[in-house]
């Protein structure tokens, strides 16, 4: 099979679908990788350290998308990467279709079969593709909520972990998942007041065993929710239901009730965001204020710190790569219920449930669209 690995285009993202060494593992399984040109160079890999591995270089996108079998990205393809699919080429990346409905109308037009990381699923009820990319932007959330919090970025001047006599401030997470669980150990390790909601208590205990009273767990109702939010001087939050559109938990009303100068950072944003207030950003242009507070909701945080998270990514995808270019796509999905769940749009049907009812689209069985 032919792989292409493009450069990626969003805003200040620097990860790459490929890195050197996972090239090196397809050309040794004997398929043929193209790369274009500078795809790796934001994480200090060379055209030349490509070259060595076995792939050969494209001086453009357009030339990797019109010989590749299969793309492999990191973030969702941009409109021009979408002008370029074509009928029957497998595209292998981020997706998160529910909130957005022109890359899903570009895609059903485009018939390629389209494949999103997030939804990818594992025995253990898990998100393994999305998993380690969520580890990531949780550890960073408390970076980034812990600047938002600085005075000259409009925050209430606190530090997260005050001072011998000053109290630390009191970080609120919504969703005890993979990024609610990284931000924890962040917010805890910096000597925040913690306090996680989430709506599963199997997530409540499995957090309370692994931190005892170093963090408060709270089952999120609606009136549990305003309450710690109220209180809270930084909002994470890191909720999912998988492939859907996220809930707005955090409504307009409660943000204008915030203190002034307290921040958020809704991770979940690339699912559409759970703050009714949120609005994607960019790492260019970060953060924005409503109500006296700070909003910083990045798409793709993960993005800021590329060489952790291409190694992060790759770590993950490698082996779904090689099983796609060995066995081809309908083998490759057909053979593991987890992988096919990954499936999304194939040959202009949303093959997605939880994408094809945010969106009011057909939903078509991925075995039906696959016969
Ligand atoms: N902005 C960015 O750059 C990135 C965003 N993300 C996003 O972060 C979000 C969270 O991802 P993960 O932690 O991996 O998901 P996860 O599935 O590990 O955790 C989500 C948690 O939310 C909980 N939840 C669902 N509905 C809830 C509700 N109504 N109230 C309270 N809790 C609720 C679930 O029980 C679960 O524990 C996703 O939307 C993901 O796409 C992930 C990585 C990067
Ligand atoms: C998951 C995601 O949106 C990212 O890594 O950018
Ligand atoms: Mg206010």
């Amino acid at each position: 099979m032919i792989v292409g690995v493009p450069k990626e285009i969003k805003n200040h993202e620097y990860r790459v679908g490929m890195v050197p060494g996972s090239v090196r593992e397809l050309t040794n399984h004997g398929h043929q990788v193209i790369v274009e040109t500078n795809a790796g160079l934001g994480i200090g890999f060379s055209d030349q350290d490509y070259i060595n591995v076995g792939a050969s270089i494209q001086k453009n996108a357009a030339e990797v998308f019109a010989s590749a079998d299969m793309i492999v990205k990191v973030k969702e393809p941009q409109a021009v990467e979408r002008a370029m699919l074509r009928e029957g080429q497998i595209l292998f990346t981020y997706l998160h279709l529910a909130p957005d409905l022109p890359q899903t109308e570009d895609l059903i037009k485009s018939k390629a079969i389209c494949i999103a990381y997030e939804t990818v699923t594992d025995n253990q009820g898990g998100l393994p593709l999305l998993a380690p990319m969520s580890e990531v932007a949780g550890r960073m959330s408390i970076q980034a909520g812990a600047q938002a919090l600085e005075k000259s970025n409009a925050g209430r001047g606190m530090l997260l972990g005050g001072v011998p006599g000053v109290a630390p401030a009191k970080v609120v997470i919504i969703g005890g998942g993979m990024v609610g669980n990284n931000a924890a150990q962040m917010a805890v390790g910096m000597g925040a007041e913690v306090v996680i909601l989430d709506r599963n208590v199997n997530v409540l205990r499995r957090l309370d065993a692994q931190f005892g009273n170093k963090i408060k767990t709270v089952y999120s109702t609606a009136e549990a929710l305003e309450e710690h939010v109220l209180e809270a001087d930084l909002v994470i939050g890191g909720v999912l239901v998988a492939g859907a559109a996220a809930p707005k938990l955090v409504t307009a009303e409660h943000i204008k009730n915030m203190k002034a100068g307290s921040a958020i950072v809704d991770v979940a944003i690339d699912q559409g965001g759970c703050i009714a207030t949120s609005k994607a950003t960019t790492h260019a242009d970060p953060t924005f204020i409503v109500d006296d507070v700070v909003h910083y909701c990045v798409a793709n945080m993960p993005g800021a710190v590329p060489l952790t998270s291409t190694f992060a990514l790759n770590n993950a995808t490698l082996p779904f790569i090689i099983n796609l270019a060995n066995k081809g796509y309908k083998e490759a999905l057909l053979s593991d219920q987890n992988f096919l769940n990954g499936l999304n749009v194939i040959n202009g049907k949303i093959t997605c449930a939880s994408v094809a009812e945010n969106l009011g689209f057909e939903f078509v069985d991925p075995k039906v669209a696959l016969a």
